[in-house]
């Protein structure tokens, strides 16, 4: 070996500790990816499976990983740790009432990650299980709030105990509306995927005999647009399971009128410093709606979709009349059971 010289006895020294290096970062790495395949890749041996585990996931949390049951995670930053997580606030209702609405404002929140579709697990995805559900949730850090939105879960009968059953401290929110402008809404939605629906007015009558007077109409109850307006009803099932402090009432017309003071309720229920101020929106007089100057995913001012602010049809106002009758009393047991008097008309 006397031929080579001392310098390149050196460089190929080094280059033999950097191969050496580098076989021992894919190591590594391949362990910190999925260390079932590490530990069957290199050692064979089922009982080595546990101690490499927790071998690995200590290492790993020296370097700012954290497993989250099926892959390793983490942020640029040393010591964060990116992880879905089961959801901490759940945004459960009322259909048409805003929900959307808060989700997105929300979202404008940094300590605040939330799933973007509806998941619809405790209605109709509950037999896939919590795995399940947890996937579907974005990764976040520790300290940063996991959400989802689903606003069917507010009627779905055995929603409250399965939320329950997830985290009996998760925190709820629902929006809730004038339940008159609510059905409207919800009828406008119907309508504009089949025109052919019959008119407003037409459903939310039905006929019915009375002995002493002849045909006479009445609200009908059993529509979907006008029953989901009892909020009453569904409200009293969520408080068998679930303190009054634990569920935060949104005002859905406050929403439109003053998203930042609503916003600041919202904030302060879940725990959150204030970052979401007036500062965040703008009010677009084309939409008649408060829109984001910007969010998360866009730098430019936004507003919700088209099918968020649809114009509603003109209604009877004779039929809007019978329904507020209608729904005077359930409004009075909402406001008592809520302890809030949204004052609709
Ligand atoms: N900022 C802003 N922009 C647009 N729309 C807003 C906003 N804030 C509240 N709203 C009201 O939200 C209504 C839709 O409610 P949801 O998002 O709960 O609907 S859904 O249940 O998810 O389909 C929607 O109902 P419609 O007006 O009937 O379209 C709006 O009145």
């Amino acid at each position: 070996m006397k031929w080579i010289p001392a310098l390149s006895k050196r460089i190929i020294f080094i280059y033999f500790i950097l191969l050496f290096l580098l076989y021992l970062f894919y190591v590594l790495n391949t362990c910190l990816v999925d260390e079932r395949k590490f530990s069957f890749k290199y050692f064979s041996l089922r009982s080595h499976v546990s101690k490499y585990q927790s071998v690995t996931r200590r290492f790993a949390a020296l370097l700012g990983y954290s497993f989250d049951g099926n892959d390793y995670m983490r942020l640029g930053k040393p010591n964060q740790v990116l992880t879905k997580r089961l959801p901490d606030a759940l945004i459960i209702g009322v259909k048409k009432c805003g929900t959307r609405a808060l989700l997105e404002f929300l979202r404008l929140h940094p300590d605040v990650r939330a799933a973007g579709s509806e998941v619809h697990f405790f209605d109709k995805y509950y037999h896939k299980g919590f795995e399940w559900y947890r996937e579907k949730m974005p990764p976040t850090l520790e300290g940063q709030i996991t959400m989802e939105k689903t606003p069917s879960y507010w009627v779905t009968r055995s929603a409250p105990r399965r939320v329950y059953s997830m985290n009996p401290s998760v925190k709820l929110l629902a929006v809730v509306r004038d339940p008159v402008t609510r059905s409207i809404s919800d009828y406008t939605q119907s309508a504009s995927k089949r025109p052919s629906l019959p008119r407003f007015e037409d459903l939310a009558l039905v006929n019915s005999t009375v002995t002493w007077g002849g045909p006479w109409s009445v609200v009908d109850s059993s529509w979907p647009p006008v029953r989901l307006g009892i909020y009453a009803r569904p409200l009293k099932r969520w408080l068998r399971r679930f303190p009054r402090s634990r569920i935060l009432f949104i005002s859905g017309e406050r929403l439109v009128v003053d998203p930042a003071a609503e916003m600041a309720r919202v904030q302060d229920f879940l725990g959150l410093k204030l970052v979401i101020t007036d500062k965040h929106f703008y009010f677009n007089s084309t939409k008649g709606f408060p829109c984001l100057l910007k969010s998360e995913s866009r730098s430019t001012p936004h507003c919700l979709g088209k099918n968020k602010g649809r114009n509603h049809p003109y209604i009877d106002p004779v039929v809007i009349e019978r329904l507020r009758e209608f729904y005077r009393p359930y409004n009075e047991k909402f406001y008592e059971l809520s302890g809030i008097n949204f004052g609709w008309p």
